[in-house]
């Protein structure tokens, strides 16, 4: 990474100011580690920005955004903020941020880390082989479709929501997800709901025409109930998931079961331009200003910054080493901790990471 290299930090709401402020720690340790540096600059969305703008996401963050070499964002929302108009609501600030900067695909790594395999729900010998891949669609589907709330029609309150996606939209998904699963196992599992849908049901036809391109990948698609029970019952057979906004949003909190808490989790979020990097997680409110959440989902996602905005593969694989090193060295944030083990706050464990770096 040059020193030229500009990013845009927007904490949010609830832990978000506590867990990107140990990422940005340990971010700014591996660059000079790596031999480089980076410049940031903070800007608000969601509650924050409510409080601030009067509205969820100001344009002087979408236009820094824009301008940046990566976005590192923790989490927008929380219960004050509920108030507001549906169109005000703090979490059109991430909707927002997503479709302005065009972030269509949302990859989200689902792995167990050696040391937290015998503390899973599931038995240790399935986790440990879980190695999954969550490729989200992120700008399109029921989240960003026609919605009616909810009114009074002919004496009986109903509200709507639509789900739409155009072929292009299912091309370049699936298209990203094939060439993710060449150098991992060649397999795409596409999950939709084409029994019942007319949007999983064009999924699925676009899906087995792109999927034609690519001759070592090997495509089965799978109904989203089916899929939400196979992730715990084989979630070794698992290597890509390609999916739909909201499908994808609901199966990777419930893959983070496997990896011992959600608090773990990292993403990217990437499209046409600047690319944008967060825990999978949300704003935890019960949580918040505590110091009780893991930071690691978040320093993961950092990590994923340097390899897919920064080009520095080598500050990318140091947080990563060292994120493993600490857990194998017994230290675990109130959400992972086990009896036998060191508690950590949200920021000394950031500390523990950063001493790690190597
Ligand atoms: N990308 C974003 O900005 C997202 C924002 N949200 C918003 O966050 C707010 C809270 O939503 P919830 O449904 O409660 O989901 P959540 O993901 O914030 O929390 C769910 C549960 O996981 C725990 N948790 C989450 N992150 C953790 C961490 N890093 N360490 C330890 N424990 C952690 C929380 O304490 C809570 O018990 C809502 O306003 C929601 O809309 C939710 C998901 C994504
Ligand atoms: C807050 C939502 C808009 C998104 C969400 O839950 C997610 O992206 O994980
Ligand atoms: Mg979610």
């Amino acid at each position: 990474m040059s020193s030229s290299k500009n990013i845009v930090i927007i904490p949010g709401d609830g832990i978000g100011t506590e867990i990107t402020a140990a990422a940005l720690q340990v971010a700014q340790a591996a660059a000079a580690q790596s031999g480089s540096s980076f410049t940031y600059e903070t800007k608000q969305a969601g509650g924050a920005a409510i409080d601030e703008y009067g509205i969820p996401l100001p344009a002087e963050t979408i236009e820094a955004c824009r301008k940046a070499d990566g976005v590192l964002l923790g989490a927008v929302g929380g219960p004050q903020w509920d108030h507001v108009a549906p169109e005000l609501r703090a979490e059109k600030a991430i909707l927002g941020l997503r479709k302005e900067l065009g972030l269509y695909a949302n990859l989200r790594p689902i792995k167990v880390f050696p040391a937290l395999a015998g503390q899973s729900p599931l038995k240790a010998e399935i986790v440990s082989a879980v190695n999954i891949l969550i490729v989200r669609e992120l700008n399109g589907g029921i989240y960003y479709g026609a919605r009616q709330e909810a009114s009074v029609v002919n004496g009986v309150e109903q509200a709507c929501d639509s789900e739409m996606y155009s072929r292009p939209e299912v091309e370049r998904i699936v298209r990203l997800a094939c060439r993710a699963a060449i150098g991992r196992k060649g397999r795409v599992t596409s999950v939709d709901k084409a029994n019942v849908l007319a949007t999983s049901r064009l999924w699925r036809k676009v899906a087995a025409e792109i999927a034609q391109d690519f001759s070592e990948v090997e495509l089965s698609h799978m109904y989203v109930d089916n899929c939400a029970m196979q992730l715990v019952l084989n979630p070794g057979n698992f290597d890509v998931i390609v999916t739909s906004n909201l499908f994808g949003d609901i199966l990777s909190d419930e893959a983070a079961v496997l990896s011992g808490s959600i608090g773990l989790l990292p993403s990217a979020s990437l499209g046409d331009g600047t690319g944008l990097y967060e825990p999978i997680h949300g704003s935890a409110p019960d949580i918040a200003g505590q110091g009780l959440a893991n930071p690691l989902g978040t320093i993961l996602s950092a990590a994923m910054l340097f390899r897919y905005s920064l080009s520095n593969t080598q500050a990318a694989i140091m947080i990563e080493q060292a994120v493993e090193q600490v857990l194998n060295d017994g230290y675990r944030t109130a959400d992972i901790f086990q009896p036998g083990f060191t508690k950590v706050s949200t920021e000394e464990m950031g500390r523990q990471v950063i001493a790690r770096l190597r």
